[in-house]
């Protein structure tokens, strides 16, 4: 549904529109009605006028009496109908704006991770609910503010022209005029809403981003620094807001200015045609309440209209930044991963970020089902950049990658997640319970089946000191565990997710050796069938896998079980070597 969604402002609206259309069909005929009332209220007061200037008689007596009677009728019904359309409104317009923020997230979510790589994750939440706000005052601004004054002003054209069509025409083509210089000119101003727009969500981000780090912050004592880069942004982004502020508010100064002379012009035309007796008495009050309608509504429409306009820009910078379209598509013809038994095929695969270096070069490998491979090698030398490949962050530049016979660009990219499991490096959390986090991948999964789980890896302990057991919420990415304490969580975790692939990045690097070595002890008869492959720089922990790749300039320059390759004497017992010396050319930390 999101893949759909349009880019530009109104296009998007109306999408939410034509979703909800019969709601909106009836707030719409609900507010037409009510403006009929209230300015027929107007010609109610005039018939009620003319028929009181007229001598005293039982006649106009009863006249007097079916005025005010239909003046009473149009004022009960005016309230009722817009009080009505008050519940309508409030009822569609928070539906559609929950819609718009579902549909942005679920778009958002559905972009690959060097989108998310180059942008503020505050900006980008920050833009999806102004997004939800702009729509939503956009919808309250059109039904209350731009809608009645604008069907007021041309009711009340529609009975000045029973006083003078020819009155009413020349005033109908002077509004339709300022409408029109009005429009242009505050379209050609909206490159500084959405110029103040982009200002906001950047500033948001920064915060979010400050907030997110403010312990480095307190650690490095830069918050004398942080808090002058924030009131640097705040100053440039008020700056806009002014700019943005003011140009509207010129436009508003134009406007009043044409209405005043327009208005004026009504009444003196009212008092001639009076005066030349082609206008009653009560002709004249309706041209003066007539034209004060006038002035009201389409003061009131420059101020809906500048709302509107400034809220439009907010919007169309939303959607610009979030509405950019998915790197990584299923095609057309993908389908869900078949469950298989974890076989991994990677053929003549190449890959370069910027298609100039290569990062991987011609990569063959098969790995059987239930075998475990260690891949090892320089800093930089492939092994993320294959992992990534493996979970289709990036499609290979050349050759193929199959799952289970599968290729990963023929399958859905959500149903990869049956497939493999991932204990990726960096191990954040979610805001949640222990309980929930474990049970990430497996929602519904029995009590007892996570407790078993927490004992193979050793986060019993861990679940055992906390206040409230299983269901302590672990903070922010999980800032209330330590690092390996999270490492624990994220392993069981995986553990519990029943797929057939488990890919681990330096799932255990935070561990220490006594913790690392007992978890080690329980994979290997937890994952006594599943494929594993592993990149750990502490080339110990691979001890006891079936087969280590070692990666050199992404190309694979060694093959074999570890004790055949120590044998050999190659680039892994060189890697070994150093890595026992404490030269460890791999990671330094890691030695
Ligand atoms: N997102 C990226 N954009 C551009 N280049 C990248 C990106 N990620 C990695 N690289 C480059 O690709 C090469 C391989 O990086 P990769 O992270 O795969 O190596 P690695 O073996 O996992 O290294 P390490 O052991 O330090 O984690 C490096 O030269 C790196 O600079």
């Amino acid at each position: 549904m999101s893949a759909e969604l349009p880019r530009t402002p109104f296009p998007f609206l109306m999408t939410y529109v034509r979703r909800h259309s019969w709601r909106y069909g009836i707030l719409m005929t609900a507010i037409t009605l009510a403006v009929l009332c209230s300015v027929s209220t107007q010609y109610g007061l005039k018939y009620l006028i003319d028929v009181v200037a007229t001598p005293a008689s039982d006649e106009a007596l009863r006249q007097a009496w079916q005025a005010l009677f239909i003046l009473a009728g149009l004022i009960v019904a005016d309230i009722i109908l817009w009080r009505g359309g008050g519940y309508l409104a409030a009822g569609s317009l928070t539906l559609s704006a929950g819609c718009i923020r579902n549909d942005l997230f679920a778009h958002l979510s559905q972009h690959s991770p060097a989108y998310f790589a180059d942008r503020l994750p505050g900006a980008l939440s920050a833009r999806i609910s102004s997004s939800a706000i702009s729509a939503q005052t956009i919808g309250n601004t059109v039904a209350w503010n731009v809608v009645p004054p604008a069907m007021s002003a041309f009711t009340a054209l529609l009975f000045i022209s029973l006083v003078d069509g020819w009155l009413a025409l020349v005033l109908f083509a002077c509004a339709l005029a300022i409408a029109v210089v009005l429009h242009l000119l505050a379209r050609k101003k909206s490159h500084l809403h959405e110029t103040h727009a982009g200002h906001v969500a950047a500033l948001d981000g920064e915060i979010v981003d400050i907030v997110g780090n403010i312990g480095v912050v307190r650690s490095f004592g830069a918050g004398r620094r942080e808090r002058g880069r924030i009131a640097e942004l705040s100053r440039v982004e008020v700056q806009a807001h002014r700019r943005s502020l003011y140009s509207m508010e010129h436009l508003r100064f134009l406007h009043a200015g044409l209405t005043v002379v327009l208005t004026i012009g009504v009444m003196i035309a009212g008092i001639r045609l009076w005066h030349a007796g082609r206008a009653t008495t009560g002709d004249v009050a309706l041209l003066a309440t007539l034209s004060l309608t006038i002035l009201n509504a389409t003061r009131d429409l420059a101020i809906a209209l500048v709302e509107v306009a400034q809220q439009r820009a907010r919007l169309a910078e939303a959607l610009k930044v979030i509405l950019v379209p998915h790197a990584m598509t299923d095609a057309a013809h993908a389908r869900p991963a078949r469950r298989g038994c974890g076989e991994i095929r990677i053929e003549d695969v190449s890959f370069s970020y910027d298609g100039r270096r290569p990062v991987l070069r011609h990569i063959n490998l098969v790995i059987p089902p239930g075998q475990k491979v260690g891949l090892v090698g320089r800093s930089g030398s492939g092994k993320s950049t294959l992992f990534a490949l493996l979970q289709r962050v990036h499609d290979p530049g050349a050759g193929r990658i199959l799952l289970d016979g599968q290729d990963l660009r023929h399958v859905t990219q959500e149903s990869l997640a049956t497939a493999m499991a991932v204990v990726p490096q960096d191990t954040s959390l979610f805001n949640r319970t222990i309980r929930e986090n474990m049970s990430y991948g497996t929602p519904d999964l029995a009590f007892e089946e996570l407790v078993a789980a927490a004992a193979k890896t050793r986060c019993e302990e861990v679940v055992e000191a906390l206040p409230a057991r299983y269901d302590t919420m672990v903070g922010n990415r999980g800032v209330k565990l330590s690092g390996g304490q999270r490492q624990r969580i994220a392993i069981a975790r995986a553990l519990l997710t029943p797929t057939p692939i488990l890919l681990l990045d330096e799932a255990t690097s935070a561990l220490d050796s006594e913790n690392e070595h007992a978890i080690a002890e329980a994979l290997k008869e937890a994952l006594h069938r599943r494929t594993v492959v592993a990149v750990a720089h502490r080339l110990s922990t691979l001890q006891n896998f079936d087969r280590i790749i070692v990666l050199d300039e992404g190309r694979i320059v060694e093959d074999g079980s570890p004790a055949e390759l120590v044998r050999r004497q190659g680039p892994y017992l060189a890697l070994l070597r150093q890595q026992r010396a404490g030269l460890s050319p791999v990671r330094p930390e890691a030695a």
